[in-house]
């Protein structure tokens, strides 16, 4: 698969959930690669403090030549000798990848990490609500959640709210700021039980699991929508990676993950092809000005009819104020 090639975007502030891994670990990377401060929000400080080694590791060396064909990084940092030298190469490895905790499933760890990052007091541009479980079995999340709803979608709907006026700050009229939120085409089979949001009443981990991507959806349509009504320059989309080969299907019945090991690469996108429509989402030029979106292999499409019923949206969306605690209830309305 063809990956598109985006310019640099030196200056931008970029969070990723679940970026430890698999399609997330390939968007904070490709991002880091263009120059963009990126945050790892995670729930395992090992795992995400290992893919930003990772990170640093594999885009520093593209750094460094890029650098030297412009003359000027290699000369200012990675051309000095010794101990300068030493100081000015730690000093780039401590920048431009971070890992901060932030576990989805605790609304007072989502809480902490927005406390954490407020504290940097720097900017954010992109925000890639990409982490996610599927099929796990019945369980809750700290707070009480069914975990697919309470991870994939009411951790990031409570994230977001958080985070917006930080992104309202740092977008502008020709530079937007862009929420990007990883949804599947698992939605178009979904459907919203908004009298059992918990699946108290009916469990079943592919209808939990659909449920709350097509949640994502609504979200991010909703969301658009009070952003367009307010002027603000932030833009909402929603992204389908494909059908990508990573961990995600840790929790699929052993006899299926036997056949997608056989044959994952007849079917299967690499996790660096399906971070491609996160990247595109998060950095084009094409998409600037452009929210409310459902973008799948570089391109907008059609999400399912009922992701359009503003009427659901609104009631997704006023429901999710309430179950996460959201104060201020007139900035979700
Ligand atoms: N792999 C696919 O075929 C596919 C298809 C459609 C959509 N998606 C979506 O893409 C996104 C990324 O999935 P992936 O395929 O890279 O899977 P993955 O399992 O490799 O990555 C998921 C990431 O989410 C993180 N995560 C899980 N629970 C968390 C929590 N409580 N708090 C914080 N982080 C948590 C994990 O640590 C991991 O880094 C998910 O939202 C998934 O639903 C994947």
């Amino acid at each position: 698969m063809h990956l598109q090639v985006f310019p640099l975007q030196c200056g931008k502030v970029a969070i990723v959930t679940g970026g430890s891994g698999g399609i997330g670990y390939h968007t904070a990377k490709q991002m880091a690669r263009l120059d963009m401060h990126v945050i790892i929000a995670g729930n395992c400080e090992n795992e995400g403090q290992e893919a930003v080694r990772k990170i640093k590791e594999e885009t520093l060396n593209e750094k460094v030549n890029r650098g030297k064909e412009t003359g000027q990084f290699a000369s200012n940092y990675l051309g000095a000798r010794g101990k300068r030298g030493t100081e000015a190469r730690h000093q780039i490895l401590l920048l431009e990848v971070e890992f901060i905790h932030c576990d989805l499933a605790s609304m007072k760890s989502i809480q902490q990490f927005v406390q954490q990052f407020g504290v940097k007091n720097c900017p954010l541009h992109v925000l890639v609500n990409n982490a996610g479980v599927m099929l796990v079995p019945e369980r809750k999340t700290e707070d009480g959640f069914e975990e697919h709803f309470g991870v994939n979608y009411l951790g990031h709907f409570l994230l977001t709210n958080l985070l917006l006026d930080m992104l309202k700050q740092s977008g502008t009229h020709s530079l937007n700021a862009r929420v990007i939120s990883v949804s599947s085409a698992v939605h178009y089979v979904g459907e919203l039980h908004l009298n059992d949001l918990q699946s108290r009443y009916s469990y079943s981990p592919h209808g939990a699991y659909a449920q709350s991507k097509l949640a994502l959806v609504l979200f991010t349509y909703r969301l658009q929508h009070l952003l367009t009504a307010e002027g603000s320059f932030v833009t909402a989309n929603v992204v389908d990676p494909g059908v990508v080969d990573t961990d995600l299907y840790r929790h699929v019945f052993w006899a299926v993950r036997m056949v997608k090991r056989i044959t994952s690469w007849l079917f299967f996108k690499t996790a660096e092809e399906g971070a491609s429509t996160s990247i595109y989402a998060a950095v084009s030029p094409e998409l600037e000005g452009v929210g409310g979106t459902y973008l799948y292999n570089e391109q907008r499409t059609k999400s399912v009819d009922v992701s359009y019923d503003e009427e659901l949206q609104r009631k997704l969306w006023t429901e999710s104020c309430k179950m996460v605690g959201i104060s201020d209830i007139s900035r979700c309305l």
